[in-house]
Protein backbone atom coordinates (compact mmCIF):
# COMPACT_ATOMS: atom_id res chain seq x y z
CA UNK A 1 0.00 0.00 0.00
CA UNK A 2 1.07 3.70 0.16
CA UNK A 3 4.63 5.02 1.16
CA UNK A 4 3.13 9.06 1.38
CA UNK A 5 5.20 10.08 4.51
CA UNK A 6 1.77 10.65 6.08
CA UNK A 7 0.57 7.27 6.20
CA UNK A 8 3.76 5.73 7.81
CA UNK A 9 3.20 6.92 11.26
CA UNK A 10 -0.14 7.99 13.20
CA UNK A 11 0.93 10.56 15.39
CA UNK A 12 1.86 13.78 13.96
CA UNK A 13 4.34 16.40 16.19
CA UNK A 14 1.53 17.78 17.58
CA UNK A 15 -0.44 14.96 19.05
CA UNK A 16 2.69 13.71 21.24
CA UNK A 17 1.05 14.23 24.35
CA UNK A 18 3.16 17.36 24.82
CA UNK A 19 2.10 21.33 25.65
CA UNK A 20 0.91 23.21 28.46
CA UNK A 21 -2.12 21.60 30.04
CA UNK A 22 -1.85 18.32 27.85
CA UNK A 23 -3.36 16.36 30.63
CA UNK A 24 -6.54 17.99 29.58
CA UNK A 25 -5.79 19.51 26.44
CA UNK A 26 -4.89 17.93 23.96
CA UNK A 27 -4.70 19.91 20.89
CA UNK A 28 -5.34 23.43 20.10
CA UNK A 29 -6.09 24.44 16.54
CA UNK A 30 -7.02 27.60 14.18
CA UNK A 31 -8.31 27.43 11.03
CA UNK A 32 -9.01 30.54 8.77
CA UNK A 33 -11.30 30.87 5.70
CA UNK A 34 -10.36 32.89 2.77
CA UNK A 35 -11.65 32.95 -1.11
CA UNK A 36 -9.96 34.91 -3.58
CA UNK A 37 -11.38 37.96 -5.24
CA UNK A 38 -13.31 37.37 -8.95
CA UNK A 39 -13.39 33.47 -8.42
CA UNK A 40 -16.73 31.84 -7.82
CA UNK A 41 -16.66 29.86 -4.40
CA UNK A 42 -15.71 26.25 -5.03
CA UNK A 43 -19.21 24.49 -4.65
CA UNK A 44 -20.13 27.40 -7.67
CA UNK A 45 -17.12 26.80 -9.46
CA UNK A 46 -16.80 24.84 -13.24
CA UNK A 47 -13.75 22.58 -13.36
CA UNK A 48 -11.40 25.14 -14.82
CA UNK A 49 -12.32 27.73 -12.57
CA UNK A 50 -11.29 25.23 -9.48
CA UNK A 51 -8.62 24.38 -11.54
CA UNK A 52 -7.02 27.90 -11.67
CA UNK A 53 -7.85 28.94 -8.10
CA UNK A 54 -5.88 25.31 -7.52
CA UNK A 55 -2.37 26.66 -9.62
CA UNK A 56 -2.88 30.33 -8.04
CA UNK A 57 -2.93 29.06 -4.57
CA UNK A 58 -0.58 25.99 -4.79
CA UNK A 59 2.57 27.82 -6.48
CA UNK A 60 1.91 30.52 -3.20
CA UNK A 61 2.53 27.11 -1.48
CA UNK A 62 5.30 25.87 -4.14
CA UNK A 63 7.13 29.15 -3.97
CA UNK A 64 9.19 28.98 -1.31
CA UNK A 65 7.51 32.11 0.65
CA UNK A 66 6.67 29.39 3.25
CA UNK A 67 10.10 27.91 3.83
CA UNK A 68 10.31 30.66 7.20
CA UNK A 69 7.80 28.41 8.95
CA UNK A 70 8.88 24.96 7.55
CA UNK A 71 9.23 22.54 4.68
CA UNK A 72 6.40 21.74 2.55
CA UNK A 73 4.67 19.46 0.60
CA UNK A 74 1.96 19.90 -2.09
CA UNK A 75 -0.26 17.20 -2.58
CA UNK A 76 -2.92 17.30 -4.94
CA UNK A 77 -5.88 15.19 -3.90
CA UNK A 78 -6.15 13.03 -7.22
CA UNK A 79 -2.72 12.22 -6.40
CA UNK A 80 -3.98 10.30 -3.40
CA UNK A 81 -5.87 6.90 -3.42
CA UNK A 82 -9.59 6.32 -1.06
CA UNK A 83 -7.60 4.81 1.87
CA UNK A 84 -4.75 7.69 2.08
CA UNK A 85 -7.43 10.18 1.63
CA UNK A 86 -9.47 8.49 4.90
CA UNK A 87 -6.02 8.51 6.67
CA UNK A 88 -5.87 12.20 6.29
CA UNK A 89 -9.46 12.74 7.80
CA UNK A 90 -8.43 10.38 10.24
CA UNK A 91 -5.25 12.23 11.55
CA UNK A 92 -7.57 15.53 11.37
CA UNK A 93 -5.30 16.99 8.53
CA UNK A 94 -8.01 17.15 5.49
CA UNK A 95 -11.88 17.50 5.99
CA UNK A 96 -14.14 14.99 4.60
CA UNK A 97 -15.47 17.41 2.38
CA UNK A 98 -12.29 18.10 0.97
CA UNK A 99 -11.47 13.78 1.09
CA UNK A 100 -14.36 13.82 -1.52
CA UNK A 101 -12.75 16.29 -3.49
CA UNK A 102 -10.71 14.80 -5.84
CA UNK A 103 -11.11 16.94 -8.52
CA UNK A 104 -9.78 20.27 -8.04
CA UNK A 105 -8.51 19.82 -4.04
CA UNK A 106 -4.56 20.21 -3.09
CA UNK A 107 -3.59 20.12 0.15
CA UNK A 108 0.10 21.82 1.23
CA UNK A 109 1.20 20.26 4.44
CA UNK A 110 4.19 21.32 6.47
CA UNK A 111 6.92 18.71 6.94
CA UNK A 112 6.09 17.99 10.91
CA UNK A 113 1.89 17.80 10.12
CA UNK A 114 1.18 21.04 12.50
CA UNK A 115 0.24 23.18 9.14
CA UNK A 116 -2.46 21.82 6.52
CA UNK A 117 -3.31 23.97 4.17
CA UNK A 118 -6.41 23.07 2.08
CA UNK A 119 -7.30 23.72 -1.53
CA UNK A 120 -10.76 24.05 -2.67
CA UNK A 121 -12.19 22.76 -0.04
CA UNK A 122 -15.76 24.36 1.43
CA UNK A 123 -13.99 27.75 0.46
CA UNK A 124 -10.76 28.75 -2.11
CA UNK A 125 -8.14 28.59 1.10
CA UNK A 126 -8.30 27.10 4.45
CA UNK A 127 -4.93 27.63 6.51
CA UNK A 128 -5.18 25.34 9.53
CA UNK A 129 -2.86 25.58 12.65
CA UNK A 130 -2.47 22.64 14.75
CA UNK A 131 -0.57 22.72 18.15
CA UNK A 132 0.41 20.29 21.49
CA UNK A 133 -1.76 21.10 24.47
CA UNK A 134 -3.04 24.50 25.33
CA UNK A 135 -1.50 26.63 23.01
CA UNK A 136 -4.57 28.68 21.53
CA UNK A 137 -2.73 31.68 21.01
CA UNK A 138 0.55 30.19 19.23
CA UNK A 139 -1.76 28.27 16.98
CA UNK A 140 -3.22 32.23 16.12
CA UNK A 141 0.33 33.28 15.78
CA UNK A 142 1.24 30.85 13.18
CA UNK A 143 -2.04 31.00 11.24
CA UNK A 144 -2.41 34.53 10.66
CA UNK A 145 1.74 34.67 9.56
CA UNK A 146 0.58 32.19 6.72
CA UNK A 147 -2.78 34.04 6.09
CA UNK A 148 -0.34 37.11 5.73
CA UNK A 149 1.77 35.39 3.27
CA UNK A 150 -1.07 34.03 1.02
CA UNK A 151 -2.50 37.77 1.24
CA UNK A 152 0.72 38.98 -0.32
CA UNK A 153 0.28 36.83 -3.26
CA UNK A 154 -3.44 36.65 -3.74
CA UNK A 155 -6.25 39.41 -3.50
CA UNK A 156 -8.58 37.86 -1.35
CA UNK A 157 -12.56 38.50 -1.58
CA UNK A 158 -12.89 41.28 1.32
CA UNK A 159 -16.37 43.78 2.43
CA UNK A 160 -15.42 46.65 4.26
CA UNK A 161 -18.51 46.25 6.22
CA UNK A 162 -19.00 42.28 6.33
CA UNK A 163 -14.67 41.34 6.50
CA UNK A 164 -13.92 38.37 4.79
CA UNK A 165 -16.26 36.91 2.60
CA UNK A 166 -16.76 32.88 3.06
CA UNK A 167 -19.15 30.36 1.05
CA UNK A 168 -21.15 29.27 4.73
CA UNK A 169 -22.15 32.58 6.17
CA UNK A 170 -21.69 31.24 9.25
CA UNK A 171 -18.06 31.96 8.75
CA UNK A 172 -18.08 35.87 7.23
CA UNK A 173 -16.12 38.69 9.33
CA UNK A 174 -12.64 37.12 10.45
CA UNK A 175 -13.11 33.35 8.57
CA UNK A 176 -11.56 32.10 12.09
CA UNK A 177 -12.76 29.21 13.65
CA UNK A 178 -10.02 28.36 16.86
CA UNK A 179 -10.55 25.21 19.06
CA UNK A 180 -9.12 23.38 21.95
CA UNK A 181 -9.70 19.60 22.27
CA UNK A 182 -10.80 18.54 25.32
CA UNK A 183 -10.68 15.51 27.73
CA UNK A 184 -13.14 15.93 30.20
CA UNK A 185 -13.67 12.14 31.54
CA UNK A 186 -13.94 13.58 35.46
CA UNK A 187 -16.62 16.04 34.39
CA UNK A 188 -18.35 13.52 32.59
CA UNK A 189 -18.15 10.98 35.45
CA UNK A 190 -18.93 13.13 38.02
CA UNK A 191 -22.15 14.36 35.83
CA UNK A 192 -21.79 18.04 35.42
CA UNK A 193 -20.99 17.91 31.58
CA UNK A 194 -23.94 19.11 30.60
CA UNK A 195 -24.47 21.87 32.65
CA UNK A 196 -20.67 22.90 31.93
CA UNK A 197 -21.47 22.60 27.85
CA UNK A 198 -25.04 24.38 28.08
CA UNK A 199 -23.07 27.55 29.92
CA UNK A 200 -20.36 27.21 27.01
CA UNK A 201 -22.90 27.62 24.40
CA UNK A 202 -24.52 30.74 26.05
CA UNK A 203 -21.47 32.39 26.15
CA UNK A 204 -21.18 31.94 22.26
CA UNK A 205 -18.64 28.83 21.67
CA UNK A 206 -19.87 25.82 19.50
CA UNK A 207 -19.36 22.20 21.52
CA UNK A 208 -18.49 19.55 18.57
CA UNK A 209 -17.00 15.71 18.98
CA UNK A 210 -13.42 14.65 17.96
CA UNK A 211 -13.99 14.69 14.35
CA UNK A 212 -15.53 18.35 14.30
CA UNK A 213 -19.06 18.87 12.78
CA UNK A 214 -21.48 16.37 13.30
CA UNK A 215 -18.96 14.13 14.55
CA UNK A 216 -19.87 12.23 17.98
CA UNK A 217 -18.37 13.13 21.08
CA UNK A 218 -16.72 9.68 21.97
CA UNK A 219 -13.94 8.77 24.11
CA UNK A 220 -14.78 12.40 26.39
CA UNK A 221 -13.03 14.23 24.26
CA UNK A 222 -14.86 17.83 23.30
CA UNK A 223 -13.96 20.35 20.50
CA UNK A 224 -14.81 23.88 21.71
CA UNK A 225 -14.88 26.22 18.92
CA UNK A 226 -15.86 29.61 18.49
CA UNK A 227 -19.28 29.69 16.89
CA UNK A 228 -19.05 33.74 15.98
CA UNK A 229 -17.52 34.96 13.40
CA UNK A 230 -19.11 38.18 13.32
CA UNK A 231 -18.81 41.18 15.05
CA UNK A 232 -15.68 40.24 17.03
CA UNK A 233 -11.78 40.50 16.52
CA UNK A 234 -9.38 38.08 15.83
CA UNK A 235 -8.35 38.74 19.34
CA UNK A 236 -11.32 39.02 20.94
CA UNK A 237 -12.38 35.56 19.75
CA UNK A 238 -9.10 33.88 20.98
CA UNK A 239 -9.26 35.75 24.24
CA UNK A 240 -12.72 34.32 24.79
CA UNK A 241 -11.62 30.90 23.77
CA UNK A 242 -8.75 31.17 25.97
CA UNK A 243 -10.72 32.06 29.29
CA UNK A 244 -13.40 29.52 28.94
CA UNK A 245 -10.80 26.39 28.17
CA UNK A 246 -8.83 27.73 30.87
CA UNK A 247 -12.23 27.54 33.11
CA UNK A 248 -13.01 24.23 32.26
CA UNK A 249 -9.90 22.98 32.82
CA UNK A 250 -9.69 24.18 36.63
CA UNK A 251 -13.50 22.01 36.10
CA UNK A 252 -11.73 19.20 34.99
CA UNK A 253 -8.98 19.06 37.63
CA UNK A 254 -11.11 19.90 41.12
CA UNK A 255 -13.07 16.97 39.70
CA UNK A 256 -10.49 14.69 39.02
CA UNK A 257 -8.93 15.53 42.61
CA UNK A 258 -12.36 15.06 44.28
CA UNK A 259 -12.61 11.48 43.15
CA UNK A 260 -9.33 10.65 44.03
CA UNK A 261 -10.09 11.51 46.87
CA UNK A 262 -13.22 10.14 48.78
CA UNK A 263 -14.53 6.89 48.40
CA UNK A 264 -14.95 7.37 45.02
CA UNK A 265 -11.27 6.49 44.58
CA UNK A 266 -12.09 2.58 44.32
CA UNK A 267 -14.25 2.97 42.15
CA UNK A 268 -11.89 5.24 39.92
CA UNK A 269 -9.42 2.78 40.14
CA UNK A 270 -11.70 -0.19 39.27
CA UNK A 271 -12.82 1.40 36.09
CA UNK A 272 -9.33 2.29 35.08
CA UNK A 273 -7.82 -1.21 35.48
CA UNK A 274 -11.13 -3.01 34.16
CA UNK A 275 -10.47 -0.80 31.04
CA UNK A 276 -6.93 -1.42 31.01
CA UNK A 277 -7.46 -5.12 31.47
CA UNK A 278 -10.20 -5.58 28.67
CA UNK A 279 -7.68 -3.19 26.34
CA UNK A 280 -5.18 -5.69 27.51
CA UNK A 281 -7.04 -8.93 26.66
CA UNK A 282 -9.81 -8.39 24.61
CA UNK A 283 -10.34 -10.52 21.18
CA UNK A 284 -13.37 -8.04 19.66
CA UNK A 285 -12.95 -3.98 20.05
CA UNK A 286 -15.69 -2.05 18.43
CA UNK A 287 -14.64 2.01 18.20
CA UNK A 288 -17.55 3.29 20.66
CA UNK A 289 -16.00 0.73 23.15
CA UNK A 290 -11.93 1.58 22.38
CA UNK A 291 -12.81 5.10 22.76
CA UNK A 292 -14.66 4.94 26.00
CA UNK A 293 -11.49 2.45 27.47
CA UNK A 294 -8.77 4.31 25.88
CA UNK A 295 -9.90 7.43 27.60
CA UNK A 296 -10.68 5.59 31.34
CA UNK A 297 -7.01 4.04 30.74
CA UNK A 298 -5.64 7.90 29.77
CA UNK A 299 -7.10 9.41 32.84
CA UNK A 300 -5.37 6.39 34.86
CA UNK A 301 -2.60 7.77 33.09
CA UNK A 302 -3.01 11.45 34.14
CA UNK A 303 -3.81 10.54 37.67
CA UNK A 304 -0.64 8.50 38.07
CA UNK A 305 -2.51 5.46 38.89
CA UNK A 306 -1.39 3.41 35.34
CA UNK A 307 2.54 4.40 35.05
CA UNK A 308 4.04 1.29 32.47
CA UNK A 309 1.97 3.07 29.56
CA UNK A 310 2.74 6.76 28.26
CA UNK A 311 -0.01 9.14 27.15
CA UNK A 312 1.34 9.19 23.90
CA UNK A 313 0.64 5.75 23.37
CA UNK A 314 -2.91 6.65 24.14
CA UNK A 315 -2.96 8.91 21.27
CA UNK A 316 -1.16 6.96 18.94
CA UNK A 317 -3.89 4.50 19.36
CA UNK A 318 -6.69 6.49 19.06
CA UNK A 319 -5.75 7.52 15.38
CA UNK A 320 -4.05 3.89 14.76
CA UNK A 321 -7.47 2.31 15.52
CA UNK A 322 -10.04 4.50 13.17
CA UNK A 323 -11.26 2.57 9.94
CA UNK A 324 -8.58 3.64 6.93
CA UNK A 325 -5.57 3.43 9.62
CA UNK A 326 -6.27 0.24 10.51
CA UNK A 327 -7.07 -0.91 6.76
CA UNK A 328 -3.88 0.73 6.43
CA UNK A 329 -1.59 -0.89 8.89
CA UNK A 330 -2.95 -4.83 8.31
CA UNK A 331 -2.64 -3.63 4.20
CA UNK A 332 -5.90 -4.94 3.52
CA UNK A 333 -9.53 -4.41 2.92
CA UNK A 334 -11.19 -4.81 6.42
CA UNK A 335 -15.62 -5.66 7.06
CA UNK A 336 -16.73 -4.47 10.25
CA UNK A 337 -16.11 -7.33 11.84
CA UNK A 338 -13.11 -7.93 10.92
CA UNK A 339 -11.77 -4.42 11.77
CA UNK A 340 -13.32 -5.28 15.12
CA UNK A 341 -11.01 -8.21 15.47
CA UNK A 342 -7.72 -6.33 14.23
CA UNK A 343 -8.42 -3.26 16.23
CA UNK A 344 -8.04 -5.80 19.52
CA UNK A 345 -5.22 -7.15 18.25
CA UNK A 346 -3.28 -4.11 17.59
CA UNK A 347 -3.81 -2.28 20.62
CA UNK A 348 -2.93 -5.51 22.60
CA UNK A 349 0.04 -4.72 21.24
CA UNK A 350 0.75 -1.94 22.03
CA UNK A 351 -0.21 -2.63 25.75
CA UNK A 352 2.48 -4.73 25.38
CA UNK A 353 1.00 -7.65 25.60
CA UNK A 354 2.01 -9.18 22.10
CA UNK A 355 2.02 -13.01 23.43
CA UNK A 356 -1.38 -13.61 24.90
CA UNK A 357 -3.36 -14.53 21.54
CA UNK A 358 -1.59 -17.55 20.31
CA UNK A 359 1.92 -14.33 19.83
CA UNK A 360 -0.39 -12.20 17.75
N1 LIG B 1 -8.38 21.42 18.61
C1 LIG B 1 -8.37 20.48 17.67
N2 LIG B 1 -7.44 19.51 17.68
C2 LIG B 1 -7.40 18.57 16.72
N3 LIG B 1 -8.23 18.52 15.69
C3 LIG B 1 -9.18 19.46 15.63
C4 LIG B 1 -9.31 20.47 16.60
N4 LIG B 1 -10.37 21.25 16.25
C5 LIG B 1 -10.87 20.74 15.13
N5 LIG B 1 -10.17 19.67 14.75
C6 LIG B 1 -10.39 18.84 13.58
O1 LIG B 1 -10.57 19.64 12.42
C7 LIG B 1 -11.51 19.04 11.55
C8 LIG B 1 -12.58 20.05 11.17
O2 LIG B 1 -13.34 20.39 12.32
P1 LIG B 1 -14.69 21.19 12.24
O3 LIG B 1 -15.62 20.52 11.29
O4 LIG B 1 -15.17 21.43 13.62
O5 LIG B 1 -14.16 22.60 11.74
P2 LIG B 1 -14.14 23.34 10.35
O6 LIG B 1 -14.29 22.37 9.21
O7 LIG B 1 -12.95 24.20 10.34
O8 LIG B 1 -15.37 24.27 10.55
P3 LIG B 1 -16.65 24.63 9.65
O9 LIG B 1 -17.73 23.77 10.21
O10 LIG B 1 -16.85 26.06 9.96
O11 LIG B 1 -16.34 24.35 8.22
C9 LIG B 1 -12.03 17.81 12.27
O12 LIG B 1 -11.30 16.66 11.89
C10 LIG B 1 -11.70 18.10 13.72
O13 LIG B 1 -11.51 16.96 14.50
Amino acid sequence: MSNRSFTQHALSDWMQGTGPDADIVISSRVRIARNLLGHPFPMLATNQQSQEVMERLTSVGNSGRLNEIGRFETIPLSDLNELERRVLVEKHLISPNLANESRCGALVLSDNESVSIMVNEEDHLRIQCLYPGFQINEAWELASRIDDIFEEEADYAFDERRGFLTSCPTNVGTGIRASVMMHLPALVMTQQINRILSAITQVGLAVRGMYGEGSEALGNLFQISNQITLGQSEHEIIDNLHSVAKQIIEHERAARERMMQQESRVRLEDRVFRSYGILSHASIMDSKEAAQRLSDVRLGIDLGLIRDVSPQVMNELMVLTQPGFLQHTFNEKLNMDQRDIRRAELIRQHLGRKSDHGGV
